[in-house]
């Protein structure tokens, strides 16, 4: 059998806060999660708030370590791995892609900078490679050296698109990207996103709850409560057939709101 790209074995957080001089608090944020994520495929995490989503969320990209547990690329794992090499490996779209742009830096310079910072290119190679990653996301070449403000929202989310594509990266993690786009901006993504997986057959993690984009493009669906993994299941089955409460109670008004109040 194929090693599954990405292997999530047993990760479990606790936060330790202190409370004044003597007093801690310890927050248990992800209880034992494990999954596997096949190259190409999709995964939808979802989960109330403070389930746990974006600490796992972090925890992948590589922000911070997990208490305890494993995460394997490729069969290897990430604890062996520099940081560097696995901070290309996966790499997290922001919350909010336009706040995560410097507006005093043309756009190039950005979609450059982890490159810069990572391999050794001579500046024409760099170049090309900055271009056709900018052709990837549907950005034109000119738009290289423009300020942020002088795009659109939606061409300011390609902009980090290409910024964490530019390492050909084997996973990318959307941490409640989606929440704030409107549905032109969606739909757009959808399409992107779904051509950009074919093409490079990287595989995406997507945190938070817009059901339209996670039934177009997730394969499986993640559901999480008080840190654990409630349901993990292929996306069809979950719209079908929810199991647990509360992802009943998400896709029932998902439903209303699709196809109308069931009378
Ligand atoms: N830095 C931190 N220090 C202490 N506790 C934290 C920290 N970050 C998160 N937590 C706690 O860990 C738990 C999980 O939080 P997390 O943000 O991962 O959940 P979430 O599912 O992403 O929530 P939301 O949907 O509201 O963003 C919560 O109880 C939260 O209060």
């Amino acid at each position: 059998m194929q090693t599954p790209l990405l292997q999530v074995k047993h990760i479990s957080k606790t936060y330790h806060n202190s409370k004044g001089w003597f007093r801690h608090e310890t927050v248990e944020a992800i209880k034992s999660v494990s999954f596997d994520l096949k190259r190409a495929h999709t995964l939808a995490v979802i989960g109330e708030a403070g389930s746990g989503k974006s600490t796992l969320a972090r925890i992948l990209a590589g922000e911070m370590s997990p208490s305890s547990g494993d995460i394997l690329l490729h069969g290897q794992n990430l604890n062996d791995t520099n940081q560097r090499q696995r901070c290309m490996d996966i790499r997290m779209i922001p919350q909010r892609p336009s706040l995560s742009l410097n507006p005093r830096l043309r756009v190039g310079m950005q979609i450059l900078a982890p490159l810069v910072q990572h391999r050794s290119l001579t500046p024409s190679l760099r170049q090309q490679k900055l271009y056709a990653t900018m052709r990837d996301v549907g950005l034109l070449e000119e738009h290289a050296d423009y300020y942020p403000n002088m795009l659109s929202a939606s061409q300011r989310l390609r902009v980090t698109l290409a910024r964490a594509m530019i390492v050909d990266p084997e996973v990318l993690v959307f941490d409640q990207t989606l929440s704030a786009m409107d549905i032109t901006m969606r739909a757009q993504l959808i399409n992107l996103l779904t051509m950009l997986q074919q093409s490079r057959g990287m595989a995406y993690i997507m945190i938070g709850h817009q059901l339209s984009m996670i039934r177009h493009l997730a394969d499986d669906v993640m559901v999480m409560q008080q840190g654990e993994v409630i349901e993990f299941r292929p996306t069809d089955e979950i719209f079908e057939s929810p199991a647990s409460e509360y992802t009943q109670r998400l896709i029932y008004a998902y439903n209303e709101l699709v196809q109308g109040p069931s009378s």
